[in-house]
C-alpha cells in the first residue's frame, strides 16, 4: 500500500518547484532543440543579423521594467519590537476569589451566580488574571475615574517597557494609532499618551473604539499604511487595549454575564517602522473580513441595555460559529497568498469534485503549517480556541501559546495575540525566517 505520508512530501516537493523541475527543463529542451536543428553557422549569422536596437532593447526593457517596479511597490513594513503590560501584583486575582466575590453580589441571584461560577470554572482561565482594583470591590465600583486609570495603569506600562526595549525616544514617534472597544473617553488614549511622553505636534493620531479583538490587527493595517505616506524610516507606535472596568453588569441576562468571566486587564504597544535596521519581525499581509453587513455577525456582541435597562456587554450564543465563518473566510482570502501552489492545488480540486461529483465531498481543510510556524489565536474564551483548533486541524502545540495565554491573562481582547507572541518567544520556539499567524 501507498503511504500517504511518503507521498505528500513528493507531491508537495513537484508542485511547489513545478517551474524548476517541470517548466525550466521543457523550455531548455526545446531551445536546445531548436538550437541543434539550426546548427552552429546558422546560429551565428542570425545573431550577428541583430541589430543593435534589438540587443539594447533586449538589455534595456527588463532593466526599465524592475526599476520602475521596485519604485512603486508598496514598501515593506516592520516590526521592530513590542511589549505587554504585566499588571500590579495587587491587581491580581483568582477564579475562587471571582467566585466569592460574587456570591456576595446584592444583586446576584442563585440563578446568576451557578452560571456565573460555572462559567469561570470552565473559561480556560487560571488564578493569576488581573482587573482593575474597583473591580475587585463588593460591589464593584465602576467610574470613568476608575477606567481612566486602569486605561493609564496599562497603556504607560506597555509603552514604557516598549521605549526601553527599543531605545527609541518618544520624539521620534512620527504615527500613533490606539484601539480600545469599550473606553471611549474624552481627552482620548491617543491623547493620553501624548501628553504623558509629550509627543511632538505634527504626529498622526488614530483613535479606534467599539471594534473588539478585530482592532488590534486593524490598527496594524492602519498604521501600516500611514507608515507607507510617510517619509522613509518613520515610525509608528500602536497600542491595543480593552478596559474592563468601566462597566459592571448588574442583570440577570446570561449574555451579558458572560463577559465579566472572560476579559481581564492588559495591553500591548507595537513599534513599527519603514526602516529595516533593528527590526525583528517583517509585517508581510494584512487580510481584514468585514462581516458586519451580515445582521447575525453585526449582533453577535454588542454593548446595550437589558429589559430592565442595565448596561452590559451582549455575547451572544451565535459569537462562536459566526467567528468560525468570519475565521474560515480570512483564511481563505489569507490562504490564497500565502498558501504553497500543492495546498492549493488540492484545495481547489476537492472545491471542483464537490461542485461536480457530490456535495458529500468535504472540503479539503489546508495545511496551514506549510504557509505559518506559530498561531496567534485570539483567546476569546476556551470555546473559542476549542473551535478554531478543530476547524484548522491544529494541533495542541500549535495553539499551547493560546491556552496558555488565556490561563494566565485572560481575554486581553486586541492585545492578546502579542501575549501569545511573547509566550512563544519566551519558550524559545521562534527561529529566523519563521512565519505568524496572528
Ligand atoms: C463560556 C465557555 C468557556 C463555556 O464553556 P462550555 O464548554 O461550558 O460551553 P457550552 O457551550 O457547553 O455552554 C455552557 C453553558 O453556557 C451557556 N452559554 C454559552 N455561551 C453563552 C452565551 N454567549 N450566552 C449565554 N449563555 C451561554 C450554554 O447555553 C450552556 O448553558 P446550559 O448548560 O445551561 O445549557 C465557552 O462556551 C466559550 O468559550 N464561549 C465563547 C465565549 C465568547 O463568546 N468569547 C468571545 C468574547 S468576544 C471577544 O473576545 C472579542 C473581543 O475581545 O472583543
Amino acid at each position: 500500500m501507498v503511504n500517504k505520508h511518503r507521498l505528500k512530501p513528493l507531491y508537495q516537493l513537484v508542485v511547489n518547484n513545478f517551474h524548476i523541475l517541470v517548466i525550466l527543463p521543457v523550455i531548455s529542451i526545446v531551445v536546445l532543440r531548436k538550437a541543434a536543428q539550426l546548427g552552429p553557422d546558422e546560429l551565428l549569422s542570425r545573431f550577428h543579423g541583430l541589430r543593435q536596437v534589438h540587443l539594447f532593447l533586449a538589455v534595456f526593457l527588463p532593466f526599465a521594467m524592475a526599476t520602475l517596479y521596485l519604485i512603486r511597490r508598496p514598501r515593506s513594513v516592520y516590526l521592530v519590537d513590542y511589549a505587554c503590560c504585566r499588571p500590579k501584583s495587587s491587581c491580581r486575582v483568582s477564579l475562587g476569589s471571582c467566585t466569592e466575590n460574587a456570591r456576595l453580589y446584592p444583586y446576584i441571584d442563585d440563578g446568576s451566580f451557578r452560571f456565573l461560577s460555572r462559567m469561570l470554572e470552565r473559561s480556560g482561565l487560571g488564578d493569576q488574571t488581573y482587573l482593575h482594583p474597583s473591580l475587585h470591590d463588593i460591589p464593584p465600583r465602576c467610574s470613568l475615574s476608575g477606567s481612566r486609570d486602569e486605561a493609564e495603569q496599562v497603556i504607560f506600562a506597555a509603552v514604557d517597557d516598549l521605549f526601553a526595549k527599543t531605545g527609541i525616544s518618544p520624539g521620534e514617534i512620527d504615527i500613533l494609532v490606539t484601539n480600545c472597544s469599550g473606553f471611549t473617553a474624552t481627552p482620548t488614549s491617543t491623547d493620553m499618551i501624548v501628553n504623558k511622553y509629550k509627543l511632538r505636534v505634527d504626529i498622526q493620531e488614530v483613535n479606534m473604539s467599539g471594534m473588539g479583538c478585530s482592532a488590534g490587527v486593524i490598527s496594524l493595517d492602519v498604521a501600516k499604511n500611514l507608515l507607507q505616506a510617510a517619509p522613509r524610516g518613520a515610525h509608528a507606535l500602536v497600542v491595543s487595549t480593552e478596559i474592563t472596568s468601566l462597566i459592571n453588569y448588574t442583570g440577570k441576562n446570561r449574555t451579558m454575564l458572560l463577559p465579566s468571566a472572560l476579559f481581564r486587564m492588559g495591553a500591548a504597544a507595537v513599534l513599527l517602522s519603514t526602516s529595516r535596521s533593528k527590526s525583528r519581525f517583517r509585517l508581510k499581509h494584512v487580510v481584514r473580513t468585514i462581516t458586519a453587513a451580515e445582521d447575525r455577525a453585526y449582533q453577535c456582541a454588542s454593548m446595550m441595555e437589558d429589559d430592565e435597562g442595565k448596561t452590559g456587554v451582549h455575547l451572544s450564543k451565535d459569537l462562536l460559529p459566526v467567528a468560525g465563518e468570519t475565521l474560515k473566510a480570512n483564511i481563505a482570502a489569507l490562504g490564497s497568498i500565502v498558501l504553497p501552489p500543492s495546498e492549493k492545488l488540492l484545495f481547489a480540486l476537492s472545491f471542483l469534485a464537490r461542485k461536480v461529483l457530490s456535495r458529500k465531498i468535504k472540503l479539503y481543510v489546508p495545511d496551514f503549517h506549510t504557509a505559518f510556524d506559530h498561531f496567534c489565536i485570539h483567546t476569546g474564551g476556551r470555546g473559542v480556541l476549542d473551535a478554531v483548533q478543530s476547524s484548522l486541524c491544529l494541533s495542541d502545540e500549535n495553539v499551547e501559546p493560546s491556552r496558555m495565554t488565556l490561563h494566565r491573562f485572560g481575554n486581553t481582547s486586541s492585545s492578546s495575540l502579542w501575549y501569545e507572541l511573547a509566550y512563544i518567544e519566551a519558550k524559545g520556539r521562534t527561529r529566523k525566517g519563521d512565519r505568524d499567524l496572528p
